[in-house]
């Protein structure tokens, strides 16, 4: 195997305030004080586990192989990208890794970072909700009329106040209404989505338990990648903390018989990828009968021809209750049209739409910057702009898994401290890779589009686009990654005129809408770039502004409950 999985992370002598991990390795730190030789650096593996917050903790067991190599052309693996190549008929040898628990302590389960500067601008937004009677928003935690348990963890996690996608998402799944929810990245569509489900259950009560033989979660969560369906049972674990309410993660790579006994020991909320829900739905280790809510999160990935047909074989299971019976949330921070379209066989066709700013657009608190590098001067570029950044966390995006090794390994030889994540690595050294990242050891994590989503990692600085993405909205998630919750963030993109100009017209309007600069090449080339239906306004097909069916819609703003709005004005004139 090529150097893919021999890369390895490079860490400074000197340890800090992350676990080691017996197999830990050192490497070269941006000071260069430690000049390990390229090749021994290539010689050892893993990294670092564990972080200033909760490891990962998916369970499973080895029940199929993991793919070593990306099957089919590197940039269509995408869903073997998210699933790690995983699939119950992929040859090869078992999959034994069963990763470690995360930390049981308080400080741990609630660690979080602060919101920032930013974060009361939020209420600015201009919200929309088209559908029919729709609930009106609230504007604080106490209008949600949580239990006790609850609003503690709230207050321990450090949420005082309501981000927009909360204010009216939570009356909404409250009221028990399927929703299709769009909001900028880092703006708290997780808790939006948990604190309702969780309220529900502790209300309604709860069936599955310890005691059953056959465990029938009440909620399944599904995500387009392991180390985010992790982080929202990390999440789920959290607000749940203290309650009956049982949360399991479950996803590929990891030992399948170790999933199914944390399955066993009690199921209430079950986050998975698809890859390894079908797996367990197959062989029978849970039952779909108490399924009340049904939660895509990334949901325009999750429809999409990567899963939407696992998606749709998961609604067509044997005991999946249909549409009418069970509540349907999908949530997003993108939502092409045609898969709003897509999105209605999963929903109640009352779904309420709701649109916090514009659907597809890039979070402000992103200061975006496009650079014209061609291919062969951008190894030279990224490390320039690496150098000037010093230890700040950056996430380097490329296309492809070997691009990512080879990125990874250069920047090694350059004596920076960095560490990669895709799809062809095992799953152990994946979640090393992103611990070795989140604590710092290694300031640089090179990724492909598997961390393009959902991530939500404190203190990430800088995006660099070493490779622009296929799409507007995989830009928009990338760059999402840094800029969270009311934090600054930097992204650079590379533009290079061999392939990316079919992005000029989308890039030039995200980047207006964003109110950032537009590099006047960038505009000539997006305007003398004819994409078919795209009009340069929200009606293209490059963002659904509003609900595609077109309803009734009213539109907020963030700050305001539906009653004390402006007066909703026609969606016509909403971009
Ligand atoms: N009301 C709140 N107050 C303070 N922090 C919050 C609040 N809601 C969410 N957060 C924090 O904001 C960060 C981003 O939340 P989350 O990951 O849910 O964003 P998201 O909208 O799902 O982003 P993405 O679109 O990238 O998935 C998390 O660290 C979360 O704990």
């Amino acid at each position: 195997m090529g150097p893919r999985n021999l890369f390895l992370t490079n860490l400074p002598e000197s340890s800090n305030d992350c676990e080691d991990n017996p197999t830990r390795n050192r490497g070269f730190s941006k000071r260069g004080d430690n000049d390990l030789d390229p090749d021994e650096c290539m010689q050892r593996t893993g990294g670092l586990f564990g972080s200033r917050r909760p490891a990962l903790s998916g369970t499973g067991n080895g029940d199929t192989s993991q793919s070593r190599s990306g099957s089919g052309s590197e940039r269509d693996s995408w869903k073997s990208e998210a699933e790690g190549g995983e699939s119950s008929d992929t040859q090869g040898p078992k999959v034994t890794y069963i990763p470690p628990p995360p930390p049981e302590d308080e400080d741990s389960i609630f660690a979080h970072y602060q919101t920032g500067i930013n974060f009361d601008k939020y209420d600015t937004i201009l919200v929309e909700v088209s559908g029919h009677d729709a609930p009106p928003a609230i504007l604080t935690f106490e209008e949600a009329n949580l239990c006790q348990t609850l609003n503690n963890n709230i207050a321990k996690a450090g949420y005082t106040k309501l981000t927009p996608v909360q204010k009216y998402s939570i009356p909404i799944i409250l009221a028990g209404r399927d929703l299709m929810a769009c909001a900028q990245t880092g703006s708290g569509k997780t808790a939006a989505f948990l604190l309702p489900i969780l309220a529900h259950m502790m209300h309604d009560g709860i069936t599955a338990s310890r005691f059953k033989e056959l465990q029938e979660p009440e909620c399944i969560i599904v995500a387009p990648t392991r180390e985010l369906v992790n982080q929202i049972y990390l999440e789920a674990r959290k607000f749940s903390f203290g309650t009956c309410v049982r949360a399991v993660v479950i996803y590929g790579g990891t030992q399948l018989g170790h999933s199914i006994r944390q399955i066993v020991q009690g199921c209430n909320i079950l986050c998975a990828t698809p890859g390894r829900l079908m797996d367990i739905i197959g062989k029978e280790k849970i039952g779909l009968k108490q399924i009340k809510y049904l939660v895509l999160d990334e949901a325009d990935r999750m429809l999409d021809m990567g899963f939407g047909p696992e998606m749709k074989k998961l609604i067509s299971c044997p005991g999946m209750p249909s549409k009418e019976q069970r509540q349907t949330l999908m949530f997003s921070a993108t939502f092409p049209e045609e898969i709003q379209r897509l999105a209605a066989e999963f929903l109640k066709s009352n779904y309420l739409f709701v649109a916090v700013g514009q659907v597809g657009g890039a979070c402000r608190d992103v200061q975006q910057t496009v650079l014209q590098v061609g291919q062969f001067s951008k190894r030279e570029k990224l490390v320039e702009i690496l150098r000037n950044i010093g230890d700040e966390r950056t996430m380097v995006f490329v296309e492809t898994k070997k691009k990512a090794d080879f990125i990874a390994t250069f920047l090694c030889q350059e004596k920076i401290s960095t560490t990669s994540i895709h799809g062809d690595r095992e799953q152990r050294e994946r979640e090393q890779a992103l611990g070795d990242f989140r604590c710092g050891k290694c300031p640089v994590l090179v990724a492909t589009s598997v961390a393009a989503r959902g991530l939500d990692i404190e203190n990430v600085q800088h995006v660099i686009n070493f490779d622009l993405p296929s799409t507007i909205d995989e830009y928009v998630h990338r760059i999402g990654r840094t800029g969270r919750c009311g934090n600054t963030g930097r992204a650079i993109s590379f533009f290079d005129l061999e392939s990316d100009n079919h992005l000029a017209q989308p890039l030039v309007k995200v980047l207006t809408d964003a109110q950032q600069d537009v590099p006047a090449w960038l505009e000539e080339i997006a305007f003398s770039t004819y994409i078919p239906g795209f009009s340069g306004s929200t009606r293209g097909n490059v963002f659904a502004s509003v609900d595609t069916r077109k309803g009734k819609s009213s539109l907020n703003t963030a700050g305001f409950s539906s009653s004390q709005a402006p007066n909703p004005v026609d969606d016509e004139s909403w971009d």
